[in-house]
C-alpha cells in the first residue's frame, strides 16, 4: 500500500504542521524560560500599566543588538496567550501629540508568574525546566530498552528523592516548586472544607515544606497537623513548626505516624502500584481507631479524557510521562480503585477540584 496515496496535499500538509508542531513544542518551554528569566511579568506588574516594547528593553538594558529577539520573544509569548497586546495613547508631548502605540499586557498566565505574589507559580516552572530535572527526557528511548532501571537512574545515576538529598540547593527548588503547586490547591480546597470538618488531627504524608499543612491548619485552627517526609527533608522545616504544625522525619515504607486523617497530596503518582499499594497500607494502618471520622485523603491527578476537555487531558498525559522517570504514573478511576481495594479500603469518593486536580476521599 502506497503511504499516504489518496490523501490531499492540504491533508498532508496539517500532518507536516502537526509533526512540527510537537517537535518544536520545546521552544515554547524555552521562551517560558526566557522570559522568567529576564522577570517580564514582574516588571510589567511593576510598570503598572501595559508596557511597551520600548520601555520594556529600556527597563531590561537590551542591547541594540537584541531588541529584535525581546520583540520576537513577546510576539510568540502574546500568541501563546501569555500577554495581550493593546493599544495604548502616548501622552508624551501633550494633547495634540498624542501617538497610538502598541503595549503589553499581563494575562492571568503571566500574573502567575508575578515573582513574589500568593499564587506565583515561577518556582515550579524553574524546578521543571531546569535541564538536570529535564534533559533525563532525552533517554527515554535508551530507557526503554533498559530492563531495570528508571530514568533517574539512568539520567541522574539514582533515584530522584536519592539525587536530591544529595544536591541540597536542587532540593530547596524542588520543595520551593511543589510548594509553589501546593498554594494553588487552596483555591479550590476552599470549596471542599467539609471533609477536614470535625477532625482532631492529620498528617501529610511526603508533606515537604508543609505548605498544604498550612493551609488546612490555617483553615482548621483546632486541628493538629503533623507533616511527615523524609528525614533530611524536614531537617530544613523544623524551625517553622506552630502550635497545631509539627514536622516528623521518617519513611512512608516504614510507618506513618497516627492520625485521624493521612493526607497524600502527589504522592502515588510518583510510584508504581506495588509500592503504592505499601504506602497505603501504612496508611490504612496509621488511620486512627478512635475515630469514625478515620480516612485517607489523596489530591493528585484522574486522568478522564472522556470528561476533561482536551487541554486539560494533554496536561495530564504529559505529566504521566514526567512520571515515567520514576516509575510513577498518571491514573485513571478504575485505576485508582484497584490500588484501594488491594491495600484494603472499603469504599472510596472522588470529588474534581477546579483546575488539574481531584481530592479522593478513602475510607477504611
Ligand atoms: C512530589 S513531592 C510532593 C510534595 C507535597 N506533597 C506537595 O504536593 O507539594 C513528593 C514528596 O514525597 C517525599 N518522599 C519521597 N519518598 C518518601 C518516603 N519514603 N517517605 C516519606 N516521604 C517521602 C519527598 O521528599 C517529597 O517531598
Ligand atoms: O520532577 C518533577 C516532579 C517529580 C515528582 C512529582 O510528584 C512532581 C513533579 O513535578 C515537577 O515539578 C517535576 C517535573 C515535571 C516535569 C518535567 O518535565 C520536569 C520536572
Amino acid at each position: 500500500m502506497d503511504l499516504l496515496s489518496g490523501r490531499k496535499a492540504n491533508e498532508i500538509f496539517e500532518g507536516q504542521v502537526h509533526v512540527y508542531k510537537h517537535m518544536y513544542a520545546y521552544l515554547d518551554s524555552m521562551c517560558l524560560k526566557w522570559c522568567i528569566e529576564l522577570e517580564i511579568p514582574t516588571i510589567i506588574y511593576n510598570h503598572e500599566k501595559p508596557i511597551t516594547l520600548h520601555e520594556l528593553i529600556s527597563i531590561l538594558q537590551v542591547p541594540p543588538s537584541k531588541i529584535s529577539g525581546v520583540e520576537r520573544l513577546m510576539r510568540h509569548l502574546s500568541h501563546n496567550g501569555f500577554f495581550d497586546i493593546v493599544t495604548i495613547h502616548d501622552d508624551d508631548g501633550g494633547d495634540e501629540n498624542k501617538e497610538k502605540k502598541e503595549a503589553y499586557a499581563l494575562t492571568i498566565a503571566s500574573e502567575l508568574l508575578v515573582k513574589g505574589t500568593e499564587y506565583c507559580l515561577t518556582p515550579m516552572a524553574k524546578c521543571g525546566l531546569n535541564p538536570l530535572m529535564s534533559s533525563s527526557f532525552n533517554l527515554l528511548g535508551k530507557w526503554t530498552l533498559e530492563k531495570n532501571l528508571t530514568l533517574s537512574e539512568i539520567s541522574l545515576g539514582t533515584n530522584l528523592w536519592d539525587f536530591l538529598s544529595k544536591n541540597p540547593s536542587i532540593l530547596t527548588s524542588f520543595n520551593e516548586s511543589m510548594a509553589s503547586d501546593s498554594q494553588m490547591v487552596k483555591l479550590a480546597l476552599k470549596d471542599h472544607s467539609a471533609v477536614f470538618e470535625g477532625l482532631e488531627s492529620i498528617v501529610d504524608v511526603g508533606g515537604g515544606n508543609g505548605t498544604i499543612s498550612k493551609i488546612i491548619s490555617d483553615m482548621f485552627p483546632k486541628l493538629k497537623c503533623i507533616v511527615f517526609d523524609l528525614p533530611h527533608v524536614v531537617e530544613n522545616f523544623s524551625g517553622t513548626t506552630s502550635n497545631n504544625l509539627s514536622f516528623v522525619g521518617g519513611d512512608m515504607f516504614n510507618y506513618i505516624p497516627e492520625a485521624d486523617v493521612v493526607l497524600l497530596k502527589w504522592i502515588l503518582h510518583d510510584w508504581d502500584d506495588e509500592h503504592c499499594v505499601k504506602i497505603l497500607k501504612k496508611c490504612k494502618d496509621a488511620i486512627s481507631k478512635n475515630t469514625k471520622e478515620g480516612k485517607a485523603i489523596i489530591i493528585d491527578f484522574v486522568i478522564n479524557e472522556k470528561q476533561d476537555e482536551f487541554g486539560l487531558t494533554q496536561m495530564k498525559l504529559r505529566m504521566d510521562i514526567a512520571m515515567t522517570s520514576m516509575n510513577g504514573k498518571e491514573r485513571s478511576e478504575e485505576e485508582f480503585n484497584k490500588l484501594f481495594l488491594e491495600a484494603g479500603f472499603q469504599d472510596y469518593k472522588i470529588f474534581p477540584l477546579t483546575g488539574m486536580y481531584s481530592l479522593i476521599v478513602v475510607y477504611p
